[in-house]
């Protein structure tokens, strides 16, 4: 059969064939076209990502934090400003990292009510429900706090930000949380802990003038340490899960840069936080959950059925030992990546001293909930988790007078307060 055969009946609607050689030359100019679109479209694509804030992680999945942000521009510096302006005599102006979490907002606010200038960082990952951390955000900006979308391992962004802020003080929160998670995602303990830990310094380090810097360390770095109650003075070498053994890390990562650089750094060992606004993945919070869903709950046991305790302490007790921190921090003594003297470096328990069994936490939820609950007693998995906490605070008492003041009972009802208000559970409070 001949091409001629496939000529339409209506010259001109279809172009008819021309000779071999005419069809040879037409392909050669359509692969030639082809060519230069697929070039141009891959010149785009790679000016696109070039133009894009540099990552020290390429092959990390958490690095579409860094490339979805989006920052930059009068308008966007102005809001830096205002939101970091101080507002008060003598007042600090704060970078916040992870301010849409729940410590950082509790914290924001605070700083941003007694006049402070304060500026919000957070990546609003997807470790739990990002629009409990949206929320979060509303709430802050309804009190004149902006939160910058962005990764702490994006350097050219924080560069960029202590460009327009010469921040006094840095309070970071922004850490990838949750001992047994560690077992299901240990890169991401990597990249936030450590990495992103490490790219703030360099940062800060370089920052003229230097800011002091107040951190979250944890509880958990305490591992399988059993002399109680636990002291800064207490090993703290025997880190039972990857999440206590990156929080570990922090802390001598923090030694080194207080010495060559000079920066002034204060860890913070918090001791299990609770409270309104709180974290889903926690166990008062999912416990709280379940309890009204009517779905079995698992209580950890210690060996020989003993109690899993916990120094449960509340969020306003924790904002307090940041703010103390804040207060009592000294001025870093480094410039420009040069250290000039010796700098503070600190490290305090921030626990409520006063450690309650898992299973009288429940019983609590089951009064304010007015529901029981359905216990399915297990062993301690082995996935990170230590058996008792308890919080020696001795040193942040004689330092900046810390005392917590909100017992379980009392800050648990404050969080069911806000839970059945955020989330609406019609049928709890029916009851
Ligand atoms: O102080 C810290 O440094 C850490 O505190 C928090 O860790 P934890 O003290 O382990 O809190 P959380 O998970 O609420 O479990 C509470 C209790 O419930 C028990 N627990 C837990 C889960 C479960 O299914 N059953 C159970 O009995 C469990 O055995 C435990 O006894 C933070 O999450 C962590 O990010 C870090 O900040």
């Amino acid at each position: 059969m001949s091409h001629l055969d496939h000529t339409p009946s209506t010259p001109g609607k279809f172009k008819m064939d021309k000779s071999p050689y005419y069809s040879r030359t037409r392909w050669h100019s359509s692969v030639a076209k082809l060519t230069i679109w697929s070039f141009l479209f891959i010149a785009v694509i790679f000016l696109f990502f070039y133009r894009s804030p540099p990552s020290s992680s390429n092959s990390d999945p958490s690095r579409r934090y860094l490339t979805s942000a989006t920052w930059g521009g009068a308008a966007w510096e102005k809001r830096v400003r205002t939101s970091a302006r101080i507002r008060s005599r003598n007042g600090f102006s704060v970078l916040v990292t992870g301010a849409a979490g729940f410590v950082g907002t509790h914290v924001s606010s605070a700083l941003k009510r007694r006049g402070d200038g304060v500026l919000g960082l957070d990546n609003f990952n997807d470790y739990y429900d990002p629009t409990l951390k949206r929320a979060r955000q509303a709430l802050l900006e309804r009190s004149g706090v902006f939160i910058v979308e962005g990764d702490i391992n994006d350097v050219s962004l924080l560069k960029k930000l202590f460009e327009v802020v010469p921040f006094t003080h840095v309070m970071h929160l922004a850490a990838q949380a949750g001992v047994r998670y560690a077992m299901k995602n240990p890169a991401s303990y990597v990249h936030s802990n450590i990495a992103g830990f490490v790219s703030l310094l360099e940062v800060c380090k370089d920052a003229n003038p230097q800011p002091a810097i107040v951190w979250a360390s944890s509880s958990s770095v305490y591992g399988l340490n059993t002399k109680v109650p636990f002291s800064e003075k207490d090993r703290t070498d025997q880190p039972a899960s990857l999440y206590a053994a990156t929080k570990k890390a922090g802390e001598e990562i923090a030694h080194t840069y207080n010495h060559i650089y000079g920066l002034s750094l204060t860890g913070l060992r918090f001791f299990t936080v609770y409270g309104p606004w709180g974290r889903p993945d926690m166990a008062y919070f999912f416990f709280t959950k379940d309890i009204l869903n009517g779905k079995t709950i698992p209580i950890f046991e210690a060996a020989n059925h003993g109690n899993v305790a916990r120094d449960f302490t509340y969020i306003d007790d924790i904002v307090k030992g940041c703010l103390g921190s804040l207060d009592t921090a000294e001025k870093s003594t480094g410039s420009g990546g040069k250290k000039k003297g010796p700098a503070q470096l600190r490290v305090f328990n921030l626990g409520n001293t006063s450690p309650v069994p898992v299973t009288d936490l429940v019983s609590i939820l089951e009064r304010l909930l007015k529901v029981k609950a359905k216990r399915n007693i297990m062993k301690l998995p082995r996935n990170g988790d230590v058996p008792y906490t308890h919080a020696n605070i001795s040193y942040a008492q004689k330092e900046f007078g810390y005392k917590p003041t909100t017992d379980l009972q009392t800050g648990l009802k404050k969080f069911v307060r806000w839970y059945l208000g955020y989330y609406g559970n019609k049928k709890a409070v029916a009851r």
